[in-house]
């Protein structure tokens, strides 16, 4: 931003040598109009720009665009300028005239700490993460699925990830983007189900300041924290039906705009969905779009449940028993032939879940080298699956809770309708069963 033409023309032909996008605005009102189309990562702002001031303008440029990094450009060596302009949210200043590896470098820096930025934010979403999941199966099914799951991986095409709750969507999800060329981007995740249509708009495309009650700044949306990297709509069959034909425009053009915005904006991302509902029985009920499922199901990648891949369980749960005990410091490094037995037969209904979480337990309560039949919630000691843990058990509450809503889920068809019977919100239980996964979901 500037109001001199030969410097836009100059430092736009350095900043684009430099393989950057480069836009240019002579005024305040050029400025805005432009955050309005696009997603800018760095503003370089000139200290006066006609009869507007940099200084000025900086906190507007704060507020239309907060993710923006802002590097000031002053004529004069003012230091105390510089200092005001950092002190209200400017990243850097430039003195000029400045060369032009000056400014690339400038640009550059604000350009990494964006990057930087990002990967935070996913990597914050990721926390819990379980780097060391390893996805190799000895189901010849499974197996297809993870061939096609790895084929398609640097492509852009749309998945569709179908399974029962537990069976590793998510991980599936963010394994496919980790092989994709979009892995250093973020892989940011849309909950479905919890939130209202009006709210899900807003976390999925962003909105502008006063959009609606309570949207106090510019919000940018998880499409465009995933830019360049792989948006992840967890429990699409969830998605509520006047979010639907939006979806279906984003998924067809790439194109959304944020609440309360009228600018049309693009996004570069890989969307992935995942769901553990019947989504053509939906779309046969009228709950479901046709052409958002035929958009959604460019490739679909259906994961078996536990009980069909028996012949995988006890080496996921060997796997999960030596990462475990490390990590929680722990002398258990072994089954006992009963307790791999019980393992082997058991029906898993909460597949991965329930099996981290089973030996999670016994990892956690084994005093020993060898996890018993004690140590497992559905061993011989352990009360039956029937009667499960209760309250008065000597428990701490948030066991209780676990047990409690894992109970529910299971004895129930959907997310929506274990909300219900438990009366909290479905986003509240969506972010619970994320938690107790240790998956913090941004
Ligand atoms: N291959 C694997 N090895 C070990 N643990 C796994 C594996 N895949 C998934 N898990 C674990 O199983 C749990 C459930 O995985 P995930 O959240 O991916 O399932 P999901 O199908 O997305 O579940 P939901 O439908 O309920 O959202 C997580 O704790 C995850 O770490």
């Amino acid at each position: 931003m500037d109001d001199d033409g030969s410097i836009l023309r100059l430092f736009r032909r350095c900043l684009e040598a430099d393989g950057h996008r480069v836009s240019t605005a002579r005024s305040a009102a050029e400025a805005e109009a432009a955050l309005g189309r696009n997603v800018f990562d760095v503003c370089v702002l000139d200290l006066d720009i006609g009869g507007d001031s940099g200084l000025e303008l900086l906190p507007r440029l704060r507020e239309w665009a907060p993710w923006m990094r802002v590097i000031m450009a002053t004529a004069t060596d003012d230091v105390g300028t510089a200092l005001s302009a950092i002190r209200i949210g400017a990243a850097d200043y430039l003195v000029k005239p400045c060369d032009p590896s000056q400014l690339s470098h400038a640009v550059a820096q604000q350009v990494e700490a964006r990057r930087l930025e990002q990967r935070v934010l996913a990597l914050e979403g990721e926390r819990g993460r379980r780097n060391e999941i390893d996805l190799s199966t000895s189901n010849p099914s499974l197996s297809a699925t993870l061939d096609m799951a790895r084929r398609v991986a640097d492509t852009d095409a749309t998945l569709l990830v179908l399974g029962e709750s537990g069976t590793g969507k998510t991980v599936l999800a963010r394994a496919v983007h980790e092989m994709s060329p979009r892995r250093n981007a973020a892989f940011a995740t849309v909950s479905c189900p919890s939130l209202s249509a009006d709210l899900l708009a807003s976390e999925l495309f962003g909105h502008v300041r006063g959009a609606f009650t309570g949207a106090t700044d510019n919000r940018q949306g998880r499409v465009q924290i995933a830019e360049g990297g792989t948006l992840f709509l967890d429990e699409i069959g969830d998605l509520p039906m006047a979010m639907q034909p939006k979806l279906l425009r984003f998924l067809q053009d790439r194109e959304y705009e944020r609440v309360g915005d009228p600018n049309t904006r693009t996004a570069n991302v890989r969307v992935i969905a995942a769901t553990n509902q019947d989504l053509k029985r939906m779309v046969a009920e009228g709950k479901f779009r046709e052409d958002l499922y035929y958009r959604l199901n460019v490739v679909s990648l259906t994961l078996p449940a536990l009980r069909e891949r028996r012949e995988d369980v006890l080496t996921l749960a060997e796997q999960i028993l030596l990462q475990l005990a490390v990590r929680y410091d722990r002398p258990a490094r072994r089954f006992t032939k009963e307790a791999a037995s019980l393992l082997s037969l058991h029906p898993w209904p909460g597949n991965l879940r329930e099996l981290r979480n089973a030996v999670e337990r016994a990892v956690i309560i084994c005093e020993s080298d060898a996890i018993t039949p004690e140590h497992l919630p559905f061993g011989r000691a352990a009360p039956s699956p029937g009667q499960a843990l209760r309250a008065g058990d000597p428990v701490s509450l948030e066991e209780l809770e676990r047990a409690h809503i894992e109970a529910i889920v299971a004895g129930t068809t959907s997310l929506e309708a274990a909300a219900k019977l438990l009366k909290i919100d479905s986003s509240t239980l969506y972010r619970k069963r994320k938690a107790f996964d240790g998956v913090t979901v941004i």
